[in-house]
């Protein structure tokens, strides 16, 4: 036995007798430091003075654990230890506060190891399976990423289809049971072969035949000393048939050393009973700890050395810390390589999105058209005139031949709906909220309004009586604009009619020539146009992102690609070639749409026009990886998404120009990714301009920037939370 290097004299070693006993079938069982029957010293996992916390929650203080190579090792624990948080920064889905670890000799993640990568196969306690994969479609992915042969693969899921037990291959996951998702997950981590297996839980929910069945695989697996698994379980008693079982407890270990000698050592028969003992004495040396802590406190003498003793194992078979942790290089070519995305991996990735969306062709439809429906309802219903809008008219003429009711004939009947009434019933009315404005004709309209136009000066009551009295409700200012609008139209029909060439005398002295770009009649919906497109694409692209994102992340699926081997980059790359594919068919049925259906001019290049609304989409994408990557939950996902939609689309200048936004508030619309990229494709629709224009290429400039600033906040974001 490994004199333990702390002298604690709380430490129950074990005698040399028992040591002895240990070593069966020519292998040293459950003793840490002794050699493998491969040969190999180095543990396939070390742990050294671990710590790790969550916020100011201490979960893994200084553990020391140590898995010797082609051995099962058992870490049990209540509920609530720190057995999952262990495992994850063993795999390296969490990182270590302080301490070290290595797995098959090198610090997970370290470049070049295929620790996480085909090395290890890991089954995370929340499975972490696709719903929408079938049994056969979950081995051949991560098949795929682990490099095998389709002969490999194929020839493996046989055997893990009939070894545990699992319905047919052609089986949704999502239809499974919880016992028979636990074998698929349990499935996809024995795929590979790996050296070593990280497993949490796997037994859970699966009936005692199957579960004796595992346990059988196992300890079939480890005999030729090539592979090690580490194993957590909440049926103790299992745990028996491990080589060596860690007793963890508060986030350190009791215990390390094989199950007989944990019971030997406490004299009981089972090892639940023994695991019981040691926490009774556990509490008890720390209750005498606390004491004499605080006696000491009191003497004002605590030194550091004693708080360390805290987490010190109370029985160890050897002890897992060795002088000097090893130092680690990298050759540069390795760390590039190890850096450089492999295709392998975004292919299979991509492959799994295709086969999800396969899986679901509603919404994928749904997808598919959303923008659209979302731009056709925006030029049905906004930009358009006013139709049947109730004006209450008053005629004091009575002659069928008045002007006045000549003038009337040229209203736009479609728009304005013209309702006769009295002067008592017309204004009663439009207080009463019935009509939008009353027009009033005296009774000399027609007589004064000849005067007004063919004699060279009248009188204020000629000019009065000749004009039409216009009464309006103010409060919707688009139905008050378009009145006086229709009026002044009918007015101009009116004299060209009655005047003929004459018409000139009746007319403002200004004259609107043909515009230079656009045309007379552009609408609302055509300046709102570019910008919702713009819009519509950047939002669908971050809540599609974000959400699936965050979903993976929560399931649990996003780690589990990462320990099979698929970096970060690679996932985000995989997510954005793939959604590439969604955006693109999007864009297609939205230029169909606005350019063929609602006939919006688009005098520029089709190319600059597609090419800048793809880039606002992955503009989209990449801010949807910022949320995901600060966000964990998708409720909270979701409310980041619509929290920034409204503001940024009513300080963009998307749906009310810019030059009408106050001045502190227009420095932040201009500093927003869709503000320029509005203008720019405004610029290439309606005045035809190419890049050699400013107002363009600042839009694609800004863009490109808000697309790498984004890139690199999800980055560093991610970086930090591990
Ligand atoms: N993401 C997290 N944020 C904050 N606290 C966490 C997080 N994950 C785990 N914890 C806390 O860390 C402690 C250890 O959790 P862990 O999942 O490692 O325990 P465990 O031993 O695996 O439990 P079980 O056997 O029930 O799975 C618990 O108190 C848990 O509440």
């Amino acid at each position: 036995m490994a004199a333990d290097d702390a002298g604690d004299v709380h430490k129950v070693p074990l005698d040399g007798t028992e040591m002895d006993e240990r070593c069966t079938e020519g292998k040293m069982k459950g003793d840490p430091e002794a050699p493998s029957p491969a040969g190999c010293s180095e543990p396939a996992i070390r742990c050294r003075d671990v710590c790790r916390s969550y916020g100011k929650l201490k979960v893994l203080s200084n553990l020391n654990l140590s898995v010797p190579q082609g051995h099962i090792y058992g870490l049990l624990g209540p509920s609530g230890c720190g057995k999952t948080t262990l495992l994850k920064c063993i795999v390296g889905t969490l990182k270590i506060s302080r301490g070290h670890i290595t797995v098959l000799g090198k610090p997970p993640a370290f470049p070049g190891h295929e620790v996480p990568g085909k090395m290890v196969g890991y089954m995370p306690q929340d499975l972490a399976l696709y719903d929408e994969f079938t049994i056969s479609d979950t081995l051949w992915f991560y098949g795929r990423i682990h490099g095998l042969c389709s002969k490999d693969t194929q020839a493996r899921m046989d055997f893990l289809i009939d070894f545990l037990d699992l319905p047919q291959r052609s089986s949704l996951v999502r239809n499974l049971s919880g016992g028979q998702r636990r074998r698929v997950s349990l499935g996809a981590a024995l795929l590979q072969n790996p050296q070593l297996l990280i497993l949490d839980e796997p037994t859970v929910g699966v009936d005692p035949v199957l579960r004796a069945k595992i346990w059988q695989h196992l300890v079939e697996i480890v005999k030729e000393g090539k592979v090690s698994v580490i194993i957590t379980t909440h049926y103790i008693e299992e745990a028996r048939q491990a080589n060596v079982v860690g007793l963890m407890r508060n986030g350190s270990l009791l215990a390390e050393a094989p199950p007989e000698a944990v019971m030997k050592q406490h004299s009981t028969a089972t090892l639940e009973s023994a695991f019981l003992q040691l926490c009774e004495s556990s509490d008890q040396i720390l209750s005498k700890r606390s004491t004499s802590h605080d006696s000491r406190q009191k003497e004002g003498s605590q030194s550091s050395e004693s708080c360390q003793e805290e987490s010190r194992p109370i029985l160890r078979s050897g002890s897992a810390l060795s002088p000097e942790e090893p130092k680690f290089t990298v050759d540069w070519k390795v760390r590039v390589k190890h850096v450089v995305p492999k295709w392998r991996n975004i292919a299979a990735l991509m492959i799994k999105t295709m086969v999800r969306m396969k899986r679901l062709p509603g919404f994928l439809c749904f997808q598919f058209l959303l923008p659209v429906i979302q731009i056709s309802l925006m030029c049905l219903c906004i930009g358009g005139d006013p139709r049947g809008i109730p004006v209450a008219v008053v005629n004091n003429e009575t002659s069928e031949s008045s002007l006045s009711q000549s003038l009337l004939s040229f209203l736009d009947n479609s728009s304005v709906q013209q309702v006769p009434l009295t002067h008592s019933e017309a204004f009663a009315g439009i207080r009463n909220g019935e009509y939008w404005g009353v027009l009033g004709f005296g009774k000399n309209f027609s007589s004064y309004l000849r005067k007004r136009m063919f004699q060279p000066r009248v009188s204020l009551e000629v000019v009065e009586g000749g004009s039409v009295h216009v009464w309006q409700d103010f409060t919707n200012q688009q139905i008050a604009l378009m009145l006086q609008k229709k009026l002044q139209e009918a007015f101009q029909a009116f004299v060209q009619n009655k005047l003929g060439s004459m018409a000139y005398l009746a007319s403002l002295p200004i004259k609107f020539e043909e515009p230079i770009y656009g045309s007379n009649h552009t609408d609302f919906t055509t300046f709102v146009t570019p910008g919702a497109i713009l819009s519509i694409t950047f939002y669908l692209a971050v809540g599609l992102t974000a959400l699936s994102f965050v979903l993976e992340r929560k399931e649990g699926l996003l780690d589990r690609c990462w320990v099979a081997g698929v970096s970060s980059l690679e996932t985000m790359l995989a997510h954005l070639f793939s959604q590439l594919f969604v955006i693109s068919v999007q864009i297609i049925l939205l230029l169909l749409f606005i350019l063929l259906v609602f006939k919006i001019p688009n005098e520029g290049s089709l190319v600059l026009v597609i090419a800048l609304i793809v880039l606002q989409g992955v503009t989209g994408i990449s801010f949807g990886l910022v949320i995901s990557a600060a966000i964990d939950d998708e409720q909270s996902a979701n409310q980041a998404a619509l929290g920034i939609f409204y503001p940024n689309l009513i300080i963009s200048g998307i749906i009310w120009p810019v030059e009408c936004i106050p001045y502190p508030l227009r420095y932040i619309s201009l500093a927003l990714p869709q503000t320029y990229a509005s203008e720019a494709l405004r610029c290439i629709m309606y005045r035809g301009w190419d890049l050699s224009r400013m107002m363009v290429w600042r839009g694609f400039a800004v863009t490109l920037g808000w697309n790498t600033f984004f890139l690199i906040l999800a980055t560093v974001i991610l970086k930090l939370r591990t």
